[in-house]
């Protein structure tokens, strides 16, 4: 019998020929609405492969309830949707998506920045509501972005392909890691500082960290008190690496100017989330890596890692990586 493989999503026919050729491939069959959990459960029972999406949970419930699964490929950078311990004391290899979508993120991380600084999309709310009665001296004036001071916490690749935007725009580079990055330092100029100085120093405030434990609400009351009432805060890594609240509250209180938010805690944010309401927070639905080129190649390298897995051979980008030394 060929083994299954289920995709959470539905994607075009022509980016998954290569599995349909060699494998038994169902696929939930809604673009937008995600695999209600029954129907994952289900499904799981007989898969040799996941195809997932960073909505989609693995928890370790999913994964023994996954009795012969031997991969879950998630269409993402990200993996903090899957219990990573759990599949790898299962010796389920987890793959992600990383390297095709660094520029793409990068543009739109740097894109929100400048959208936030400028009011681009209030701008735009305000002439198509006919609001528009003559120039004005200050008509929605925003804050310049050339020649400020970036701080960039979490100088990963992507971190690194926003520095370089910032290099373009003359801006001071600043940034906050666990490891210092002697090569982004020699040719984009950006300085290590601790990461109260980067707070407390920079114009835009960029959080780029993965979530983990230890990111979780990082960003809350006491870290938005130490920022510039000036900053903007800009955040298209993780929802969760920033309290929501604290974030409202900073905002209403002019602690900070404004935030631009690609990700959030809950996803999708509800409607009448307090954060949505505000004129200041420009709100973008988690779509970072979202051009048809990226995303046609993350699908590319899931397809690519579930079909060499099945077939015996190793992934090219495994997250567990002590699986394949054992
Ligand atoms: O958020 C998207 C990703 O992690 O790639």
């Amino acid at each position: 019998m060929k083994p299954t493989v289920f995709i959470t999503r539905k994607l075009p026919d022509k980016s998954i020929a290569v599995l349909k050729d060699q494998f038994e491939v169902r696929m939930w069959e809604e673009e937008e609405v995600p695999v209600p959990k029954e129907v994952l459960f289900a499904e799981v029972e007989n898969a040799e492969a996941l195809f997932t999406v960073v909505s989609d949970p693995v928890t370790e419930e999913l994964l023994s309830a996954g009795k012969n699964l031997k991969v879950v490929a998630n269409m993402a950078v990200g993996y903090d949707n899957i219990d990573v311990e759990a599949a790898t004391k299962r010796g389920v290899l987890v793959c992600n998506t990383p390297d095709v979508l660094t520029e793409t993120t990068a543009d739109l991380t740097f894109g929100l920045l400048l959208a936030t600084a400028r009011r681009v999309v209030e701008s735009a709310e305000f002439i198509k509501q006919g609001k528009w009665q003559s120039w004005s001296p200050f008509l929605l004036a925003g804050h310049d972005v050339h020649h400020k001071t970036i701080g960039i916490y979490g100088m990963g690749k992507i971190g690194e392909a926003v520095a370089q935007r910032a290099k373009g725009f003359g801006m001071e580079i600043l940034y906050h890691n666990r490891t210092r990055k002697p090569e982004a330092e020699k040719v984009l100029g950006a300085k290590y500082c601790s990461f109260d100085e980067l707070l407390e120093l920079s114009d835009f405030v960029v959080a780029m960290a993965p979530l983990t434990n230890e990111t979780k609400h990082m960003f809350n009351a006491e870290v938005f008190s130490k920022m510039k009432s000036s900053a903007i805060f800009i955040n298209s890594s993780r929802g969760a690496v920033v309290d929501e609240e604290a974030l409202y509250q900073a905002l209403i209180h002019n602690v900070i100017a404004g935030a631009g938010l690609d990700v959030f805690e809950k996803e999708p944010i509800s409607q009448d989330h307090p954060l949505l309401s505000l004129p200041n927070v420009t709100a973008l639905p988690h779509i970072g890596s979202a051009s048809i080129e990226t995303r046609m190649s993350m699908i590319h390298i899931c397809v690519d890692n579930i079909q060499r897995i099945l077939t015996g051979k190793n992934p090219r980008t495994l997250v567990n990586k002590s699986l394949l030394s054992e």
